[in-house]
């Protein structure tokens, strides 16, 4: 067996793991969310990654869930399937963060979330202790999350995550959308996206309090 088709076979069946735990949490409602994981090389001009098909129901597992597409988001093989519509902004973080996973979601609290920092352009989380599954360590430590618009082209979005990636801050959140999130692999990005989801619900609930 080729190491591609090793890596392609194991990138296929994290995703489907990662797929079906997801779902279990409702983060994939109306077939939304997408999830990719890179494949082979990790030359910053040519990559691989194996991604979700668009459209699809993502709370069941079939042999049509995923597909192997080039660094342009194009498939890599003959196939009927669809890559994800929105391929394009996995394309342009993997191309700037050398990220292993990435990760896309859809839920309540990070739609009301970036709505309600939608003006500000970001969302501020002031020392919760789960800031540290960021890798960010420092004591009462203030991160800004980014927003970026929700334009119905995706080529339009995926222009702007270059001016949007904080280094040390791995997600971006579509306004009114949801967030991706991403990681060195699949751990560390579900780690993240996690995180996210839970910091989310936090700064929500505390606006709530504290009007
Ligand atoms: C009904 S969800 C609208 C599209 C979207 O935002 C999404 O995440 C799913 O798109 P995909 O093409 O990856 O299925
Ligand atoms: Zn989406």
């Amino acid at each position: 067996m080729s190491i591609l088709l090793e890596e392609k076979q194991r990138a296929f069946a994290d995703l489907r793991d990662i797929k079906a735990n997801l779902a279990a949490r409702g983060w994939f409602p109306a077939t939304s969310g997408n999830l990719s994981i890179r494949v082979g090389g990790f030359e910053p001009s040519e990559f691989t990654f194996a991604i979700t098909s668009s459209g699809r129901d993502k709370s069941v597992q079939t042999p049509e869930d995923f597909l192997l597409v080039n660094e342009k988001g194009v498939p890599t093989e003959a196939t009927s399937l669809k890559p994800s519509a929105e391929t394009l902004i996995h394309s342009e973080i993997y191309r700037l963060t050398g990220a292993g996973a990435i990760f896309h979601v859809h839920t309540i609290y990070n739609n009301l979330i970036s709505e309600l920092y939608g003006e500000r352009g970001s969302i501020p989380v002031d020392g919760v202790e789960l800031i540290k599954a960021f890798n960010i360590w420092d004591e009462e430590a203030q991160i800004e999350i980014p927003i970026l618009p929700n334009y119905a082209e995706i080529p339009r979005i995926a222009a702007l995550v270059e001016g949007a990636i904080v280094p040390r801050i791995p997600g971006i959140v579509l306004r009114k959308h949801g967030i991706y999130a991403w990681g060195a692999n699949a751990f560390e990005a579900k780690r993240h996206l996690e995180a996210f989801e839970f910091l989310f619900e936090y700064v929500y609930r505390l606006h709530l309090l504290q009007k």
